[in-house]
């Protein structure tokens, strides 16, 4: 798992190709969020999802909370991991793993102003059901906790790096200039990238895609080569 790479909000088939095509790693879909402003229709997301090759993977993104509506969606999706950004109760990971002990659970870890205490916390009351946690930033201005576009204090993702026994995922305000710094100051075992690498469009830029890629492989490669 280390040094991957997610590139999250796909809205069709042609951006799919295009992040697959440019080398990242895992797809992210969101879906099921609370504004009820997803990208793309539930078929659609599946129907993308049914052509990934092996060597990609589909990510459901989502606020669902629910062990067994979670475990539902994900095999409506055909999707193999989930990405849960809600507020899922320690009782329903337990729920989700017992009742799909094969679909692959990233936990988000929004960091907001001095709240550290509470997410360590959190780590310790998931972690068993927990494969990997993705730190996101908060947008205090709009409540937002994904897709903001905004980095945080990553030294709060580096202190959980330290202390949380899973892997974690970097998000919140990566693009292709600020990632190699963001993997040297983190040391996650993954990023993941939003807003940071559409164009004016709203759609995902092929060349910020490209360097996104690249920068981030090879900061991970001069991690690797530190230890
Ligand atoms: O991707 C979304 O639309 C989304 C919506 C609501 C919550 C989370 C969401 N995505 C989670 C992600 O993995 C994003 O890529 C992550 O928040 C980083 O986004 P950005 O800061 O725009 O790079």
């Amino acid at each position: 798992m280390q040094g991957l790479i997610q590139v999250a909000g796909v809205i069709d088939q042609d951006e799919a190709d295009l992040i697959c095509a440019e080398g990242a790693d895992w797809l992210g879909f969101a879906l099921r969020l609370p504004a009820k402003n997803e990208d793309l229709s539930e078929a659609a997301a599946a129907a993308i999802v049914a052509a990934i090759q092996p060597r990609h993977r589909g990510v459901l993104i989502t606020y669902l909370t629910e062990a067994e509506e979670i475990r539902q969606f994900c095999a409506e999706l055909g999707v193999t991991a989930v990405q849960l950004h809600g507020d899922v109760d320690p009782a329903q990971l337990r729920r989700l793993r017992q009742i799909d002990p094969d679909l692959y659970v990233l936990k988000s870890l929004v960091v907001k102003e001095d709240n550290i205490d509470e997410l360590t916390k959190i780590v310790d009351e998931s972690a068993e059901w927990v494969d990997m946690y993705i730190t996101d930033s908060f947008n205090p201005a709009t409540g937002a906790k994904g897709a903001t576009g905004l980095v945080h204090d990553w030294s709060v993702s580096a202190e959980l790096v330290r202390v949380a026994p899973r892997p974690l995922m970097l998000a919140g305000g990566l693009n292709p200039d600020n990632v190699a710094a963001a993997i040297a100051a983190v040391r996650p075992a993954a990023v993941d990238a939003h807003t940071g690498l559409e164009g004016a469009d709203r759609r995902k830029d092929r060349a910020k895609v490209r360097r996104f890629v690249t920068v981030a492989r090879q900061a991970f490669a001069d991690l690797a080569g530190q230890d």
